[in-house]
């Protein structure tokens, strides 16, 4: 079953940790072909928002709604639809990079795997290193199999955490291209960062949060490019 949606809604969002509230009533709408940026100070909440849209982590109090779906009652089935660039990059040191690849087409069933395996492999310039153990990757190399993992089963909603940490000015212009060709086929993109300059490069809308709250919702001006 093919589960389509144009829109992610979350509402009243309510997180609490023991004593700590890292939600505390948020509020968001995503929409496909938008890139939402997600900001603010370190423990507003970024996180653990991006967890919970992710549908790993389940929130204290409030709705989540995929299109018609109500995500939290069906998250496993929607979680297929989801494609998560995290900080670590979650990947089997002993695995080589196209053995990765290979492996998350498998779990995500995806058809003519090879195809769209060597696609994202000239998309992503992840050359003869593909064929050597992840473990003996640079840090942009690593980025790079991340992302193409990401999008191996053409996620609706794609989450990318601090995507740019860490990465060379190359490689950053090869994360904007890839975030334009997603958001261009029809994505919901999300992506948590500090980083201004690529925000404003590829953000429609800033969503700003401040102590698990809703500071500022707004849309950048001069990403359409
Ligand atoms: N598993 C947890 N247990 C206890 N407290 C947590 C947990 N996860 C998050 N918190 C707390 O919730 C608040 C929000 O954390 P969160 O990681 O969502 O913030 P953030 O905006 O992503 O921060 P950063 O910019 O530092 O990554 C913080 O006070 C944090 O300490």
């Amino acid at each position: 079953m093919t589960i389509d949606f144009e829109r992610v809604d979350a509402r009243g969002l309510v997180k609490t940790f023991g004593p700590t509230r890292a939600l505390a009533g948020v509020d968001v709408a995503l929409r496909a072909g938008l890139v939402t940026v997600i900001e603010g100070p370190n423990g507003s909440g970024k996180t653990t928002l991006l967890g919970i849209l992710s549908l790993l982590v389940r929130p204290t109090r409030g709705t989540v709604r995929f299109g018609s779906h109500d995500a939290l009652a069906s998250a496993d089935a929607l979680r297929a639809t989801i494609g998560v660039l995290a900080h670590a990059a979650m990947v089997y040191p002993d695995l080589t990079g196209a053995e990765s690849l290979a492996l998350a087409a498998k779990l995500h069933g995806v058809r003519d795997a090879d195809r769209r395996i060597a696609a994202l492999r000239e998309r992503f310039e992840i050359g003869p290193f593909g064929e050597r153990p992840t473990r003996t990757y640079s840090r942009g190399q690593l980025q790079r199999i991340a992302l193409a993992r990401a999008l191996i089963h053409e996620p609706r909603l794609l989450l990318l955490d601090e995507p740019s940490t860490g990465l060379d000015p190359a490689s950053v212009d090869r994360l904007i291209a890839a975030v334009r060709v997603e958001r261009a086929r029809g994505a919901i993109v999300v992506l948590v960062t500090h980083d201004v300059p690529l925000a404003e490069a590829i953000g429609d809308r800033r969503v700003r949060l401040s102590r698990g709250r809703v500071e500022q919702d707004e849309p950048l001006a001069g990403a359409t490019t």
